[in-house]
């Protein structure tokens, strides 16, 4: 409550740092991430915000959906339902959580505190290999909910394949293989702060997890197409494989087992000036069409990066992606307000994309077809 001694704001007048009154901003990301900033130190700030090289691609990543326009239906009395299927998963928004590294930099619980936000909207999470909480605790966390484990290349094969398996005896319902790291990105500010994880967290899934390794030094080295096809056929899990950008790649990882492709530059952390996620989603799409998972159902396409808007969400829909994750957005939904802030930073985007498909006469995340998104400018697709 406002104090008596405190005096009023102004009309206008932003809301002080140390006023209890002060709602944090869910729905106004730029303000959001401000207040992260303010309670996260400036390396680990750094650290989630950060790209590589000039961060070009970090700042065109929002800029890029906002390159598409909608063509709302009108005269459709629309209700709209966001529930969709995953991988045959059911959940309730097709707005999941990308998997991120050391979230509890972020806050105590971590890993841990995303996992239940995600449980508690209906949302999926994808759990990074290079996660704080080990692959059994984050399960833990919330065992009913669905999550996918993302898994980076380890040194050892057999580590590698313990963490899949590992996966698999935790109830992970996928594996998603990130390989667009066969190094890690040139990130001048992490360069710059010579970034470490900070004492007393752990890498929990790595061999020697007290030790506090450079960013680099437990990170993956490349991956091959017979790698997706072996882990295709040794793992029960279906297989996701993250940071295509081509449809010529995309099919490739198509034929080789996998299951789905999710379309994504790593937040702009690894190649600078690459294709924009909104501009390379519409190629990788056409391409897969036709494509065929080892169960026999069609191959999927999801989306991330600078997903910010239930527009660009819808965009991306339209363009052909069954889901997009938001990576940055809820590492400062878990810096400001832990699950609390998670949960708001999902619900929120989840509450706006249904407004615009009621806008737009979109029922459900099915009905969002590409006749619904010209490129700005009235040009032709
Ligand atoms: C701090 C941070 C750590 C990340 N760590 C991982 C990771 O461990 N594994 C992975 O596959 N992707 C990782 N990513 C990439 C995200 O999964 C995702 O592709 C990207 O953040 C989406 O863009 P957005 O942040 O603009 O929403 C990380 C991204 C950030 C910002
Ligand atoms: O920082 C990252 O983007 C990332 O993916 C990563 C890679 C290796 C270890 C930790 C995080």
């Amino acid at each position: 409550m406002t104090g008596l001694t405190q005096r009023r704001r102004e009309p206008g007048e932003e809301p002080r740092p140390d006023d209890p009154d002060r709602e944090p901003p869910y729905l106004d990301l730029d303000r959001l991430e401000a207040r992260a900033r303010e309670v996260l130190a400036p390396p680990v700030y750094d650290y989630y915000a950060g790209g590589a090289e000039t961060e070009s691609s970090v700042q065109e990543a929002p800029q890029a959906w906002r390159s598409w326009r909608l063509r709302p239906r009108v005269l459709r009395a629309t209700q709209a339902d966001l529930a969709t299927t995953l991988l045959g998963t059911p959940v309730g928004t097709p707005i999941g959580i990308a998997p991120w590294a050391y979230q509890g930099m972020a806050h105590p619980d971590g890993e841990l505190a995303t996992r239940r936000a995600a449980a508690r909207v209906g949302a999926l999470m994808t759990v990074s290999t290079s996660a704080t909480h080990s692959v059994e605790e984050v399960a833990a966390a919330a065992p009913d909910a669905p999550a996918w484990f993302q898994l980076y290349r380890q040194h050892s094969p057999e580590h590698t394949a313990d963490l899949a398996r590992r996966a698999g005896a935790a109830g992970y319902r996928a594996l998603v293989l990130t390989v667009d790291l066969p190094v890690l990105g040139r990130r001048r500010r992490d360069l710059r702060n010579d970034f470490a994880l900070p004492a007393g967290l752990r890498m929990a899934n790595h061999p020697a997890p007290d030790d506090r390794p450079a960013l680099s030094a437990n990170a993956s080295t490349s991956w091959t197409f017979d790698d997706i096809a072996r882990f295709a056929e040794i793992s029960d899990l279906p297989v996701v494989v993250k940071g295509v950008l081509r449809g010529d790649d995309a099919v490739a990882c198509a034929r080789a087992g996998a299951s789905a492709i999710w379309v994504s530059t790593h937040g702009g952390r690894q190649v600078d000036l690459v294709v924009p996620s909104a501009h390379a989603l519409p190629e990788v799409v056409d391409a897969v069409r036709g494509e065929v998972a080892p169960d026999g159902s069609d191959v999927e396409v999801y989306v991330d990066g600078g997903v910010r808007a239930g527009s660009d969400a819808l965009v991306a829909l339209a363009l052909g992606a069954r889901a997009v994750f938001l990576g940055r957005p809820t590492a400062w939904g878990l810096a400001v307000g832990g699950a609390d802030g998670v949960a708001a930073v999902l619900t929120g985007l989840s509450e706006e994309l249904a407004h615009a498909m009621t806008l737009c006469g979109v029922a459900t995340p099915h009905d969002a077809t590409p006749d619904l998104v010209v490129r700005a400018g009235w040009l032709p697709r």
